[in-house]
């Protein structure tokens, strides 16, 4: 018998509301360790307002976060990223005018000071992790390449090694196949079963193709609360679910 895999992250009632519109409402979520959780939903459900919360770019207005079985709600986003949970928000944040490399040594260090960690790195420390990053994202042969030279799948692999390369035990990705070519998006379901088991990982995605690729438990929202959880099969097939997304083209686009 495979044991209980631990619990990591635990949403309990989570609340927020915007001008009194409840964009979350009593929303009760678990991840546990090693999972890759997908989180679909149609438009507005509350998916990226959940990402949002865990990762304290928003505040709850009721309920509780805990992450590793302390509570996180309270702490300031900065904290929460220490405490390991990252986020890979839709536009990607890397470096535009730096290589592939120099942004990956700068992703690998803990100091978050660019220029002190170009002067640092120019010694040649961490040049075989920043190797094994860009190898497992595909970018092996870009490493001197500028950055803003990459195409959009590309910019979104090297925005995922920085990411990586923090390793935090949590990864929050908002539609990362969001703009890319078909080929891209296998490729990214690729990586991300590679990443399976070795991080947690919560993938907010609109394209169930990639979804039924990667998910081993969707969790479905729907107007701020978990709807149904089950397998990419699973959930397509409850009623609730094909109900939910009426009128936004169904779940099969979703
Ligand atoms: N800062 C904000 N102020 C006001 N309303 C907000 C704010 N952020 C989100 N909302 C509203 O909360 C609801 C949930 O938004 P959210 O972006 O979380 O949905 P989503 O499920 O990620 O949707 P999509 O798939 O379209 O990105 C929407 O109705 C949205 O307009």
């Amino acid at each position: 018998m495979t044991p209980a895999r631990e619990q990591l992250l635990g949403l309990k009632a989570v609340t927020v509301s915007f001008s009194g519109f409840l964009a979350v409402d009593q929303l009760d979520f678990e991840v546990a360790s090693g999972e890759l959780r997908c989180l679909i939903g149609p438009n507005g459900a509350g998916k990226s307002t959940t990402l949002d919360l865990i990762c304290g770019k928003s505040r709850i207005i009721a309920g509780e976060i805990a992450f590793r079985g302390k509570p996180v709600h309270a702490l300031k986003e900065f904290h929460i990223a220490r405490a390991g949970i990252g986020r890979k928000f839709q536009v990607p944040s890397v470096f535009r005018e730096l290589t592939v490399r120099e942004n990956l040594e700068i992703g690998c260090s803990r100091d978050p000071g660019v220029l002190r960690n170009l002067f640092r790195f120019s010694g040649g420390l961490d040049t075989e992790r920043v190797e094994r990053l860009a190898l497992l994202v595909g970018l092996e042969d870009h490493l001197d390449i500028q950055a803003g030279q990459l195409s959009h799948g590309q910019t979104q692999w090297l925005e995922i090694a920085l990411i990586l390369a923090q390793d935090p035990a949590l990864i929050l990705m908002d539609e990362p196949t969001a703009g890319m070519t078909a080929h891209e998006t296998n490729m990214t379901a690729k990586l991300f079963n590679q990443l399976r088991g070795k991080h947690t990982l919560i993938v907010v995605e609109h394209d169930m193709g990639f979804v039924r690729d990667i998910a081993e438990t969707v969790s479905v929202m729907h107007q701020g609360k978990l709807l149904a959880q089950g397998t990419a099969d699973e959930v397509s097939d409850d009623a609730r679910v094909r109900e939910a997304y009426l009128g936004s083209g169904g779940i099969g686009r979703a």
